[in-house]
């Protein structure tokens, strides 16, 4: 299951709460993103599932709530709700998304600046190119760090039988939890199967995002991945970083590689192992709008 969600309000998915939203996306992964600063009133579940919905509400991957900052220095900080309603800890493409509107607000200036994460404050650079890079925090491969049940030590590789099938991935925790599978094709992978199939098995007790990677060549990698709380998403930000950093640690590429999604293109490099990873990629609004709290629920 994705993290546990506790509102200490009513839900507030009746009708009367007009909120203004601007729709985005990074590389094709898609969001909502609200501003709540001096706000009183959170989302709750019920309200993000009904602005998730393709058909009946706005449509996205993930909500991205803009707050007030948690740490001296930063200039907000940001809640990452998926579709499904559940709270989610780390969003790479999201964390561009929330940088390119501070820009746009002014609640941010110049090229450098930092945001708060739920999981960690972020270094952020907006690149020459009108791309944003930004420093992801350091990879934890211990099993605990994920979770991954049923492991002590931190493994290259894990090998998990189930149902007569065996299935071998790597597992990293970028902020939230990715496990990587290293396949032959992309293209043909069975990321709707495996993906939900995996996310369910008591090895991941909160669930996790699962990556299908292919090896094209020591500077570039292909990438899809099952989300958790939102399936297949054309992109992953945390996802690319973690497909990254396990094929890293095991030698098969370099330490800056090009990870193609079916949405786009990102950065990734990891200097060293005890080094932040850093994602960069780009930003895009779609469009502004209002939605009204009940909309899509009748
Ligand atoms: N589904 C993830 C949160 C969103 C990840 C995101 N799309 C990204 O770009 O990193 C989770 O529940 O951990």
């Amino acid at each position: 299951m994705a993290e546990a969600v506790s509102s200490p309000v009513a839900p507030s998915t009746r009708a009367g709460r007009t909120l203004r939203f601007s729709k985005m996306h990074g590389a094709g992964n898609d969001f909502v993103v609200i501003d709540l600063r001096g706000d009183a009133h959170p989302l709750d579940p019920a309200l993000c599932r009904a602005l998730g919905d393709r058909h009946t509400g706005v449509g996205c991957d993930q909500i991205l709530t803009i707050e007030a900052p948690r740490s001296a220095g930063a200039v907000a900080s940001y809640r990452i709700w998926n579709s499904d309603g559940s709270l989610a800890r780390q969003c790479g493409n999201g964390a561009r998304c929330v940088a390119a509107w501070l820009l746009r607000d002014g609640a941010a200036r110049g090229d450098r600046f930092d945001v708060d994460s739920p999981v960690d404050t972020h270094h952020v650079e907006r690149l020459a190119d009108g791309r944003f890079r930004i420093a992801m925090g350091v990879p934890r491969f211990a099993p605990a760090d994920v979770p991954l049940q049923g492991y002590t030590a931190a493994q290259g590789e894990y090998a998990l039988a189930h149902d007569g099938s065996t299935y071998t991935f790597g597992a990293v925790s970028m902020g939230n939890p990715h496990a990587v599978i290293e396949v032959a094709d992309v293209a043909t992978a069975p990321v709707q199967t495996t993906g939900p199939l995996l996310q369910s098995l008591p090895a991941f007790p909160d669930s996790a995002n699962i990556g299908f990677v292919q090896v094209e060549s020591r500077e570039r990698v292909r990438l899809r991945v099952y989300e958790r709380g939102a399936g297949e998403t054309l992109a992953c930000g945390s996802g690319a970083c973690a497909a990254a950093v396990v094929l890293m640690q095991r030698g098969r590429i370099a330490r800056e590689v090009t990870v193609a999604l079916p949405g786009g293109e990102l950065q990734i490099a990891w200097p060293r192992d005890d080094a932040a990873v850093t994602m960069a990629g780009p930003a895009a609004f779609v469009f502004e709008g209002t939605f009204q709290t009940g909309a899509g629920l009748a």
